[in-house]
């Protein structure tokens, strides 16, 4: 008897327990194919991000439509959603307003029962052991008394009833309500994608993290932000720097020292003894005019430069530490024509502009002066045991890969490097040569081992993960170069440019994403390629490659929202295919749910002709099919 085989006989001691497994794992293929959800390019916005996992991305209001239209007026169904979005919120106001006991208590009554109902509906798609995993253990037996109750029946009826009263005159109904929408909320999305770059430019990527911890099913690819986060406590002190530098950029440098608990008064110190004001320093500010003229900007701009110079200064020794990056098209603070403060790019002569060079020596542009040295290791020291950013990377390095091949869909956040013609890159390394998936589980080992080898002396493990933010051939960035130094000092636009991967041309192309789709082990046939990563502007389009290409980057990120002029895109893959649905920019909670401000569109993707789909066509569905065969096989033992 097989080591497996004794497990499932002791699992299922009798025949009898066999037979029951058997049958109960036939019901669940033959259930409708349970929600997903992707996301992508989060970018630290938790509100908007809140509001979409609440909404199910229009998913909730859908099905309360479907359910309720002709029985509800179409203000009764945005206060219904509302409700389910943001329980707490409607009930206060809905206390506020019906100021007769009366009403109010009809309007319990009316909610309870309307609520009973939408369970029922979002519960059809899951076995009875799901949907009591998903109930509050406070009302557990009262929802499935409600929920699993013929109304109907006359006797049935009185009782329901019955349950009904008691929960509003025990006082339990707003406890009972709030319970239930949270259910609700969780039903009708079984599984989240997040398509990396959770962190970076925006306020709350901690928030994020925290809500996707508690989240019921999730997997995250990661995107080329949150690999610096992952670098910097991996003791990269280069990724450290870059991300504080965004920081700084993005005036959100407290998620390093409120959030995070990181002293940056070190650095800040030393900021504000080495530079001044400098206009291509100073913070990003989308909305607070107060804040124009204040010392924090004066503050933020100067430790925005200290950390900008350091990087430039680290990069430069990495390029000597790590020949095989090949970092010869980036450019170093060598090349600067000292005392003119010139530069030549490509035989070109630029002057630079915005200089802040106090501390470069430039016979030895590249070394840091001992003041920044001991900042670097006092913050990097900090980076690596502030104790709750541990915790958010932990999970972003445990649920988070470099890809995932998921129910047929190939999911990643940038790229895989092609050649023009659509050959993939060679990545070399230690005697051997990565390409295609190869590259990507070879990135996703390198990864996982820096986290694990976290250390801050010599890190050469580390500077694989900063590879991975901007490296030429890195998947997750997509671009020849970043071309940070020149974006700050110099005034031309040439040298700004990042020239993409033949990749994003490529993806366009049908029989280049079935290519992709065959790589992976999936069938060119059904499978979507699904991105994050590139902004989608205004005048392009997210639905490529005759369907088979579908980029979701569509600007939760604020700064991004004038290019692509909307507030986001996300996708739904449910029972009857695909739905891209576009997403206003979100402004507040009142605005999205009072005027419904928040789903634009949802566009059909997939034929709604095709059969509706079952757990038996999905990943999940494969291993019941394998567990299904083995228990036959056992069973077949008893009967012989
Ligand atoms: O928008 P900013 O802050 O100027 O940053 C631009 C930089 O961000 C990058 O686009 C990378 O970030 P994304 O992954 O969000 O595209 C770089 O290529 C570029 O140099
Ligand atoms: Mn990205």
């Amino acid at each position: 008897m097989s080591y497996v085989e004794k497990l499932v006989r002791e699992k299922f001691p009798t025949e009898q327990a066999i037979i029951t497994e058997i049958t109960n794992l036939e019901a669940i293929l033959n259930l409708p194919k349970a929600t997903e959800h992707y996301v992508s390019d989060l970018h630290g916005e938790f509100n908007a991000f809140d509001h979409t996992l609440r909404n199910g991305s229009g998913n909730v209001k859908q099905k309360i439509t479907e359910n309720f239209a002709g029985r509800l007026t179409p203000k009764n169904i945005q206060d219904f959603a509302t409700l389910i979005y943001y329980p707490e919120d409607e009930l206060a106001f809905q206390k506020k307003e019906l100021t007769d006991q009366e009403f109010l208590e009809q309007w319990y009554l009316n909610t309870i029962s309307n609520l009973i109902e939408l369970l029922k509906v979002t519960a059809t798609k899951y076995t009875r052991s799901k949907v009591r995993k998903a109930l509050s253990p406070n009302f557990v037996y009262i929802t499935e008394e409600l929920l699993y109750n013929d109304q109907q029946e006359h006797d049935k009826r009185n009782y329901y009833n019955k349950i009904l009263r008691n929960l509003v005159e025990l006082k339990q109904s707003d406890y009972f309500i709030i319970a239930t929408c949270y259910t609700i909320q969780r039903l009708v999305v079984d599984h989240l994608h997040v398509i990396g770059d959770i962190y970076d430019r925006g306020p709350a990527p901690d928030k994020i993290m925290e809500k996707l911890i508690n989240y019921h099913s999730v997997d995250i690819q990661w995107g080329n932000h949150d690999v610096l986060w992952i670098g910097a406590v991996a003791g990269s002190a280069l990724c450290m720097m870059n991300l504080l530098r965004i920081c700084a950029r993005y005036n959100n440098l407290a998620i390093i020292e409120d959030v995070y608990g990181i002293n940056l008064r070190h650095l800040s110190m030393f900021a504000e003894k080495n530079y001044g004001d400098n206009e291509a320093f100073r913070p990003k500010t989308l909305e607070n005019e107060d804040f124009v003229m204040s010392d924090e900007r004066i503050q933020i701009t100067q430790i925005h430069q200290a950390v900008s110079i350091i990087q430039f200064k680290l990069e430069g020794q990495l390029k000597k530490r790590r020949p095989e990056f090949k970092l010869d098209d980036m450019i170093l603070l060598d090349q600067i024509q000292w005392p003119k403060k010139e530069i030549v790019i490509e035989g070109k002569t630029y002057s630079l502009e915005n200089t802040c060079f106090r501390t470069i020596n430039p016979d030895k542009p590249f070394e840091l002066t001992k003041e920044e040295d001991e900042v670097v290791q006092s913050l990097l020291n900090s980076f690596m045991n502030a104790t709750k950013l541990r915790k958010h990377l932990d999970f972003l390095v445990g649920k988070g890969s470099m890809y995932k091949t998921y129910n047929g869909n190939l999911l990643f956040h940038g790229c895989i490097p092609v050649e023009e013609d659509g050959t993939f890159q060679q990545f070399n390394y230690e005697n051997d040569s990565f390409s295609g998936k190869k590259l990507l589980d070879f990135w996703e080992l390198r990864l996982r081992k820096a986290y694990k080898k976290a250390n801050n002396g010599e890190n050469i493990e580390a500077d694989m993960i900063w590879y991975l933010w901007q490296g030429a051939l890195s998947p997750l960035f997509g671009k020849h170069s970043m071309t940070t130094f020149a974006r700050y000092f110099i005034s031309e636009d040439e040298p700004k440019k990042e020239c993409k991967n033949a990749y994003f041309k490529l993806r366009k192309e049908e029989w280049f994403c079935n290519q992709l789709l065959i790589e992976f082990g999936l069938d060119e046939k059904s499978g979507h390629v699904i991105n994050g990563h590139t902004p989608v502007k205004k005048e392009q389009e997210p639905i490529l490659a005759n369907k088979k290409m579908i980029v979701i980057d569509g600007g939760y990120s604020k700064a991004y929202q004038p290019i692509t002029g909307i507030g986001g895109y996300t996708l739904l893959y449910n029972s009857y295919g695909l739905q891209l649905v576009t997403h206003y920019p979100f402004t507040s909670k009142k605005d999205a749910v009072k005027h419904s401000r928040d789903i634009k569109s949802t566009r059909k993707i997939v034929n709604q002709e095709l059969e509706r789909q079952t757990v038996a066509d999905t990943d999940i569905g494969e291993e019941i099919k394998k567990s299904l065969q083995m228990l036959r096989e056992i069973l077949n033992k008893y009967d012989s």
